[in-house]
């Protein structure tokens, strides 16, 4: 299956994608299985399988195959890391922070990981990632010099930068679990200099009102993680996002 050219086809379709994130360093295979099959009856396209910490080697591995056995949409790797690579995922987001002050986050991990999707069958998809304030885990594990949520300017210009490089995705990330999201202001203003190329925006979203204001704004794709984790009925709350973004 070829990732990217499904999530497009869903695009051209419904508008919208809508993603689910699974990090493997909270639950166990089984329950990350449980999670993501709820996840897709609630209409989510893709499930992405990634963390800032602890998601790598056999729990990374086993909650992939987990996953797979339960669900046919495409598997996501979403790494922090060369390690939160596993050659039985569908894809990866190839990502590059691009306002890291690492350059570990910036280049070494990915020159790190690429023989491994070179050997393997993981289809890679390039993508700008942008930690937008407050940044939370990833912000912090990533080094990030955080853009200020009133600057969208700031935020264009990465994603400028980033489509010039050839980067066919770029992600705004507010970081998991964030008190609040990426404002529409900024989105509004990085979609408008990405044109075509695809627009992710995660961190803080929670209900159907704040993901469809990030979908208006601009946005392709909205993740979710944190809320999937924490409700009861993983369905209906995927649902009623998804129903949300989708026209
Ligand atoms: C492409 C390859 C091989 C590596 C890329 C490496 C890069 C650029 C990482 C960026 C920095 C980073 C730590 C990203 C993590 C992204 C992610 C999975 C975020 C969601 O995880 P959280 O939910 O914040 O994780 P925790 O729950 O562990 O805090
Ligand atoms: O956990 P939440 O807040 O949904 O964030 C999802 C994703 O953007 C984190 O990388
Ligand atoms: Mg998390």
């Amino acid at each position: 299956m070829q990732v990217e050219a499904h999530l497009q086809k869903i695009i051209e379709q419904d508008g919208k994608v809508h993603l689910t994130l699974i990090d493997p360093a909270s639950q166990t295979p089984e329950r990350a299985a449980e999670i993501a099959l709820a996840a897709v009856e609630g209409g989510t396209d893709a499930i992405l399988i990634g963390g800032s910490t602890g998601a790598s080697g056999t729990i990374l591995d086993e909650t992939v195959l987990k996953i797979k056995e339960n669900v046919n949409v495409p598997t996501i790797l979403f790494p922090g890391s060369s390690a939160g690579l596993s050659i039985y995922a569908d894809a990866v987001f190839f990502m590059s922070l691009l306002n890291s002050r690492d350059i570990g986050y910036v280049i070494t991990n990915q020159v790190l990981g690429a023989p491994l999707v070179y050997k393997s069958q993981i289809e890679p998809i390039s993508m700008a990632y942008l930690v937008v304030e407050p940044g939370g885990t990833v912000g912090w594990v990533g080094d990030a010099k955080l853009i200020p949520r009133k600057k969208p300017e700031i935020a264009a210009v990465y994603a400028l930068a980033g489509k010039y490089l050839g980067m066919h995705y770029t992600y705004l990330e507010a970081g998991s679990g964030a008190d609040t999201p990426v404002n529409p202001e900024m989105i509004g203003a990085v979609k408008h200099v990405l044109g075509e190329n695809k627009l992710i925006v995660g961190g803080g979203i929670r209900d159907a009102k704040t993901a469809k204001l990030c979908a208006s704004a601009g946005a392709d794709m909205i993740v979710t993680g944190t809320i999937v984790e924490e409700v009861k009925d993983v369905t209906a709350k995927v649902a009623e996002i998804v129903s949300a973004i989708k026209c």
